[in-house]
């Protein structure tokens, strides 16, 4: 397979063919006792359960009575295996718990220990990025000391991003570290290899090399670290194995520490955090469970707080990844486990919406503007018992309007974690994070600008100094699976819209299984591209901020079930949404940067599928093109980030009226 890039006329374009728990009753046996057992479990992972939360932990641990044979069988792994993993917290922080500071995480060896663990293996091993941002790396963060027993991932995963060609053999590894030197390692792969080629495929195949970087080794989630009850639930689904970015990821997030995990789209981030931040919660919950009163105090009685907050940028990625969290706890309950819920907010009431009555869910998924509003609320915000903040699209959320919003959010969980922290019991009515330093903060992106002052680069350094960055090699590349041609075409919006058509006359058929994504700049071409090709007869439905947001879902919706094949929409379809069908994308008008043309292009070849892209560019879009065809098969694209400014100026000096609304 090679990625190919192809610059052309609109003509010879198109007119070619197609290519291509009681666990934690350990906390209350231990002779240690208690206390300090819960002590020393909160400031591992965090995470206080409600009453009712208890409950059910409390249920699902002493409740195992004759059922399904098979359900039995997860849960008494599940307890063996939460035992285990106390054991292994009580032991692997007992010289932490008396040196504070005592530097257990940061340097390369104990910051990436689960995976440095494995058993060598030639050169497919595992690399991961030891650096910390800005400041000394994760002090103190650490989970497993080295030398002590790994329980949960004793064979930590190691990855075959890619293969030789010919060979069969590794080469460079799947994540690279966050330097620049580090992740040209993956220069050396088979993006050089120009003499093969991918043929176009269409519908869900899944070609084997694209599977291979998707994958790597396919490490099982049960050598992650997690527990049965999820690794059965996945199984159960068809996802035996994790993604080489999630192989990277668990262990790390699972063990509390902050993470900045940066990886190609489509290569299953949203499940690198999903699953250890509900492995987190059902373990709080079966330590919480068997904690006496006097200990957790009114912390039984806080049902109005979430224990994780996942930040995602707009309504549709929210409920996106609500919808994949609500597929993990469904199969948790059919298995007895009720304990963790979970609910999507965004919207602009400013109505408090939790109560004792209406309790909140363990994991709150919400857009910044919904969380915004509660940041003022200086007494006891609506985040104060969270323990682990997750920001998905990160770079997105750091960037433009979102920006002053995330300033707000964070400087609120410092204060919350400021005033709420505190060892011993709580005594004040208040509630607390006992025991646990701070919130964990876990960032997820497909791409992380480094240039200029205001970078997001910059800012994490700044905002998340301690936090632990892995990075796959394919990041800031051509995706690998996706082959791309480019067309010139003339200015004006309807040349694009009549090249798209005859591009589609071409490549899309009623037998084609596969789903198409045309993007537009904005909302008015996007309105005129829909109407061209609704007329033509194609099955098409449109997606921009016109549309109302049900309207919207109910089109993407479409696009999912296959009822439409093809979806026009604007930039507010070009980050997270996932439909793994969609295999051909069409920039009608190019985008404005090189960071869009990568979401967008991301739509398709996801999750070790192919995907094709057709890229028409004109003269304003001419030196964006360059930029991007110049940078070779393999290197880095970071270079040209910042080509977004040139393009500004010429959009100002010639105006989106001689052009883009012609
Ligand atoms: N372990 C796995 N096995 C099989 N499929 C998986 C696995 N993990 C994730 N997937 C699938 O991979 C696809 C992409 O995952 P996801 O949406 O998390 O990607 P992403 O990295 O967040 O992409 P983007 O950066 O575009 O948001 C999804 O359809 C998901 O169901």
């Amino acid at each position: 397979m090679v990625l190919r890039i192809v610059l052309g006329s609109a003509a010879a374009v198109l007119g070619g063919g197609r290519s291509g728990s009681r666990a934690l009753a350990a906390a209350s046996t231990t002779p240690t006792g208690p206390m300090t057992a819960a002590r020393s479990f909160f400031r591992a992972r965090g995470g206080v359960a409600s009453s009712t939360e208890s409950k059910t932990a409390l249920a699902f641990v002493h409740s195992w009575g004759p059922t399904v044979p098979k359900q039995q069988r997860r849960r008494a792994q599940h307890q063996q295996h939460l035992s285990a993993v106390q054991q292994g917290h009580d032991r692997s922080r007992r010289p932490a718990a008396g040196a504070s500071g005592a530097p257990l995480g940061g340097t390369s060896s104990s910051s990436g220990r689960g995976q440095q663990r494995r058993g060598g293996g030639g050169g497919g091993s595992l690399r991961l990025s030891s650096t910390a941002a800005g400041g000394p790396g994760g002090e103190g963060k650490g989970f497993w000391t080295e030398d002590e027993e790994v329980v949960g991932f004793e064979e930590p995963p190691s990855s075959t991003l890619f293969r030789e060609r010919g060979t069969g053999g590794t080469s460079a590894p799947p994540i690279a570290a966050w330097d620049g030197d580090a992740a040209d390692a993956g220069e050396a792969g088979f993006l050089q290899e120009e003499d093969d080629e991918t043929e176009w495929m269409a519908g869900q195949e899944v070609d084997p090399e694209a599977e291979a970087i998707f994958f790597g080794d396919r490490v099982p989630f049960s050598d992650l670290g997690l527990s049965p009850a999820l690794c059965g639930h996945l199984e159960a689904l068809g996802i035996g194995g994790s993604t080489a970015v999630q192989a990277a990821a668990v262990p790390g997030i699972l063990s509390g520490e902050d993470m900045i995990v940066g990886a190609e789209t489509g290569s299953g981030k949203t499940l690198a955090y999903l699953l250890p931040i509900v492995e987190r919660v059902l373990r709080g919950q079966a330590v919480a469970k068997d904690l006496p009163d006097e200990l957790l105090g009114n912390a039984r009685g806080w049902p109005m707080f979430p224990d994780v907050v996942v930040l995602v940028p707009n309504k549709e990625l929210c409920d996106q990844v609500h919808s994949v969290l609500k597929g993990i706890l469904k199969a948790l309950n059919a298995d007895g486990i009720t304990g963790v819920t979970a609910a999507a907010k965004y919207g602009s009431s400013y109505e408090y919406p939790f109560s004792p009555n209406k309790p909140a869910p363990s994991i709150l998924v919400c857009t910044p503007s919904f969380l915004h509003k509660y940041t003022n609320m200086k007494a006891i915000p609506l985040f104060c018992k969270a323990t682990t903040l997750v920001l998905d699209e990160a770079d997105m959320l750091m960037e433009g309007s979102y920006r002053k919003q995330l300033d707000d959010i964070l400087v609120a969980f410092r204060r919350a974690d400021r005033v709420m922290v505190e060892e011993g019991p709580i005594v004040d009515g208040r509630g607390r994070k006992r025991g646990i330093d701070k919130t964990q903060y876990v960032l997820a992106a497909a791409t992380l600008p480094t240039y200029g002052l205001k970078s997001v680069d910059q800012y994490i350094k700044r905002a998340f100094p301690n936090a632990r960055k892995i990075q796959q090699v394919h990041m800031h590349r051509h995706h690998p699976a996706i082959q791309q041609n480019f067309v010139e075409v003339g200015g004006q919006v309807f040349d694009k819209i009549q090249a798209v058509i005859d591009l589609l006359r071409d490549t899309v058929s009623d037998a084609d299984t596969s789903r198409t994504m045309v993007f537009t700049n904005t909302a008015a071409s996007c309105k005129r591209a829909y109407e061209a090709l609704a007329e033509e007869g194609f099955s098409v439905v449109p997606y921009h901020k016109d549309i109302v947001p049900l309207e919207r879902l109910a089109n993407l919706h479409a696009l999912r079930s296959g009822r439409a094949k093809i979806l026009v929409c604007t930039d507010l379809a070009a980050r997270g949404i996932d439909v793994p069908s969609v295999t051909n994308i069409v920039q009608m008008e190019m985008a404005t940067n090189v960071v869009q043309h990568l979401h967008r292009l991301g739509r398709a070849a996801r999750a070790g599928r192919t995907g094709k892209a057709t890229n028409f560019y004109d003269d304003l879009t001419k030196d964006l093109v360059n930029s991007i065809t110049e940078v070779g098969e393999g290197s880095r694209l970071d270079g040209s980030f910042s080509r977004q400014r040139g393009f500004r100026r010429k959009f100002k000096k010639y105006g989106p009226s001689r052009r883009y609304q012609g």
